[in-house]
């Protein structure tokens, strides 16, 4: 299966004020296959975040290799940066959208900024998006004027706008009630089916982000554990595993682990 994105011996630590160093990833060595979903997950500070960070550029490895598409991040500066990065759609906490712009302004910035496509074009492509998801009739509203389900799905369609072939989405249905997070994981997966991009999601909402993923990762003191599937992360051996097993999917798989 090729690859996506894959870790070889990455390790990033940083200084803390008091003069010790904290690891935040020791060495570790992971790949995401290409036009599946893989979740990583995580407790608060095991470096979701920064392997984000990693994969965009936006921080760099102390050691090892980042590979993006076959290309080390970590050698590659400026305009060859800039260019790998046009291949990601990003979707951070709070959806970042521009709230002196319009929806239809806020869609349209990437294809206005990183093409040379005609406004009439630019028109065709924005309302399409907007129709996909469900946006239609609220080109003209400001964010300000929106649910938090339907900023979260602005900034979904800002982000598919020049068709990338890796979406990486960090926490996307924070501050949402359950029943709009559940519009969002609908909507992910009708998008990631439709469009086939490898998608990557750091969320705390398990297990229900687990119903999306072909592949988890966990974080955890530095370390990672890949799983191949949500269903094996029950079957680990790993006391860390077992407790995070515990604490964030109580009922739903505790029989199972009661059974071993
Ligand atoms: N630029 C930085 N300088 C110093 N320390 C940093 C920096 N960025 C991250 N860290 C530290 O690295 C650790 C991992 O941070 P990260 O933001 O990746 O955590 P996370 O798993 O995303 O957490 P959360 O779920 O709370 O968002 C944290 O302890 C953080 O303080």
């Amino acid at each position: 299966m090729t690859s996506a994105i894959e870790f070889i011996n990455v390790s990033k630590s940083f200084s803390k004020k008091d003069g010790s160093i904290q690891t935040v990833l020791d060495a570790v060595s992971f790949s995401i296959p290409k036009g599946q979903t893989t979740v990583i997950a995580g407790g608060s500070g095991q470096g979701k975040s920064v392997t984000l960070k990693l994969i965009l550029g936006l921080m760099r490895a102390d050691s090892g290799q980042v590979l993006v598409q076959g290309t080390d991040v970590t050698r590659i500066r400026g305009k060859e940066l800039e260019k790998l990065r046009t291949h990601f759609g990003v979707l951070f906490q709070g959806s970042a959208l521009f709230d002196s712009l319009t929806v239809f302004e806020n869609v349209a910035l990437p294809l206005r900024e990183r093409t040379q496509k005609s406004e009439e074009e630019i028109r065709e492509l924005v309302m399409t998006t907007l129709a996909q998801l469900e946006l239609s009739g609220h080109e003209e509203k400001y964010p300000a004027q929106l649910s938090g389900g339907m900023r979260k799905r602005v900034g979904l369609a800002r982000a598919m706008q020049l068709n990338p072939e890796i979406m990486l989405f960090d926490e996307p249905t924070t501050g949402l009630d359950p029943v709009m997070s559940q519009e969002i994981y609908h909507l992910f997966a009708g998008t990631q089916a439709e469009f086939g991009f490898t998608s990557i999601i750091v969320s705390h909402d398990i297990p229900k982000i687990f119903n999306l993923a072909d592949r988890v990762i966990i974080l955890e003191r530095g370390n990672m554990d890949v799983f191949g599937s949500p269903e094996e992360i029950q079957w680990s051996e790993k006391p860390h595993i077992r407790e995070f097993v515990k604490m964030t999917m109580g009922d739903i798989y505790q029989s199972h682990l009661v059974e071993k």
